[in-house]
């Protein structure tokens, strides 16, 4: 499906977007491996969240309400999954494979996951590689490297303290998962913090977790007892909201009820910095989780450097920054993102080519982008969403300020995060 944007002012609107992707994932994760039904409100349906639904549905796990925003999880305790018949397609996402892999290592039965085009092409040593210093066995091309990955169960798993090169939570996290079936206490020390919504969790289901600056632990054996669980909106989704508001002319908009949990509200910290009138009102806490309604309104944009320890809390809103940055007062430095080349495509190199093409002036560094605003976006071409639904997202936001109509290619990926995002976008 292409989709067509034309460009718009005013933006209006009171909305609220759709749930948490990294919560939902969890949510149904640990619901499955606690005792007792987990009822969850406000799931994100979109494409990841419903292939993590799947597979914990492959693993004999009753999940009602499939496809809606609330459901019912049986879970089955830490040992109650059984061994699926069939390989676990993980669709697009990174997340459900990376924790799913540790999860998977602690079970007594033989399974196989793989995952769409984009996916079998990233990364998951980074995961394997710890968990396989706690026992785990995976067999997969390139050493394990590379979806189809085989998880042969029925080892016994050692607790370690891991020293993770990188600061992700989907390393982090499946660690922690794998510790859930190791003896002793297993420990994840990050260079920087990455959401810790996994470690928030698993506290909130009774597990032994202490978290200590940038180590984490928890003790295995835990028993997991099943929970109320209310996923706030997602600030990732938000984000390209907040964004469209800020640039185009004579615009307001109010995003209910997002999740400001302060390793995801990087993008508030960076926008305000970029001189974006942006308001929190309503803030009050749900879960254990920060949430606030967000007011923004057309804004005067300054440049700003976005480096270091804040990227892993706005990782997946440099696509969106570097939008916001084209329309921003002098020169935007977007640095050491690195990781950007290892996401749903190399969104460094997507952004770049794609800005370029819709008549932007970028330069590409290896671990970022530089970009002198504010610019004209001409637009009235075809750009291409590499299949990335962040990419298409922003594309879909910088063709409401340009000149012509932009046309985003194999634009279905969005519903990946955001269904619903164009009509939302068409009706504000
Ligand atoms: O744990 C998670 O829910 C996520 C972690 C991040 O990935 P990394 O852990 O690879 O940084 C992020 O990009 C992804 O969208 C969701
Ligand atoms: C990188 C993302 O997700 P995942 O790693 O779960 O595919 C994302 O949603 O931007």
């Amino acid at each position: 499906m292409d989709l067509t944007i034309k460009p718009k002012t005013n933006l209006e609107g009171t909305v609220k977007v759709p749930g948490d992707k990294s919560i939902s994932h969890r949510a149904v994760m640990l619901g499955s491996l606690a005792e007792g039904t987990t009822e969850i409100e406000g799931f994100l349906t979109g494409e990841d969240c419903l292939s993590t639904v799947q597979a914990f549905q492959d693993m004999g796990i009753e999940i009602e309400g499939v496809g809606n925003t609330n459901m019912k999880v049986h879970g089955q305790g830490l040992h109650g999954l059984e061994e699926p018949d069939n390989v676990l397609d993980l669709g697009n996402s990174g997340t459900t494979t990376r924790l799913m892999l540790g999860i998977l290592a602690g079970q007594d039965f033989y399974s196989v996951a793989t995952g769409d085009d984009s996916l079998r092409q990233r990364p998951m040593a980074r995961v394997t590689d710890p968990v396989g210093d706690m026992g785990g066995k995976f067999f997969g091309r390139d050493n394990a490297n590379l979806l189809p990955i085989t998880t042969i169960g029925g080892q016994d798993l050692e607790a370690c303290t891991y020293h993770s090169p990188v600061a992700s939570a989907q390393v982090k996290s499946s660690v922690l998962l794998a510790g859930l079936y190791a003896d002793g206490e297993t420990t994840v020390v990050e260079p920087a913090k990455s959401r810790d919504h996994t470690e928030r969790l698993l506290d909130y289901f009774g597990a032994d977790v202490t978290v200590d600056g940038l180590t984490v632990s928890v003790k295995g054996e835990p028993q997991l007892k099943a929970k109320k669980v209310i996923v706030p909106s997602d600030i990732s989704s938000a984000a390209f909201l907040m964004v469209a508001a800020a640039i185009t002319p004579d615009s307001e908009l109010v995003l209910e009820n997002v999740g400001l949990n302060p390793t995801r509200a990087g993008v508030i910290e960076a926008l305000e910095a970029m001189n974006v009138d942006l308001e929190l009102l309503n803030e009050r806490e749900v879960n254990g989780e920060p949430i606030a309604d967000i007011k923004v309104k057309t804004s005067q944009l300054q440049s700003v450097v976005i480096e270091g320890d804040i990227i892993p809390l706005l990782i997946d809103e440099i696509p969106i920054l570097a939008v916001a940055a084209s329309q921003a007062d002098g020169k935007t430095i977007i640095k050491d993102a690195e990781e950007l080349r290892v996401k749903e495509t190399d969104r460094i190199d997507a952004m770049v080519t794609e800005l370029t093409r819709l008549g932007l002036e970028v330069t590409e560094r290896e671990d970022g982008l530089e970009i002198a605003g504010p610019q004209e976006i001409k637009g009235g071409v075809t750009c291409s969403s590499y299949d990335d639904h962040r990419v298409a997202m922003s594309l879909a936001v910088a063709g409401l300020i340009a000149d012509e109509p932009v046309e985003i290619e194999e634009a279905e990926c969005i519903n990946i995060s955001f269904p619903g995002f164009k009509e939302l976008l068409m009706d504000l």
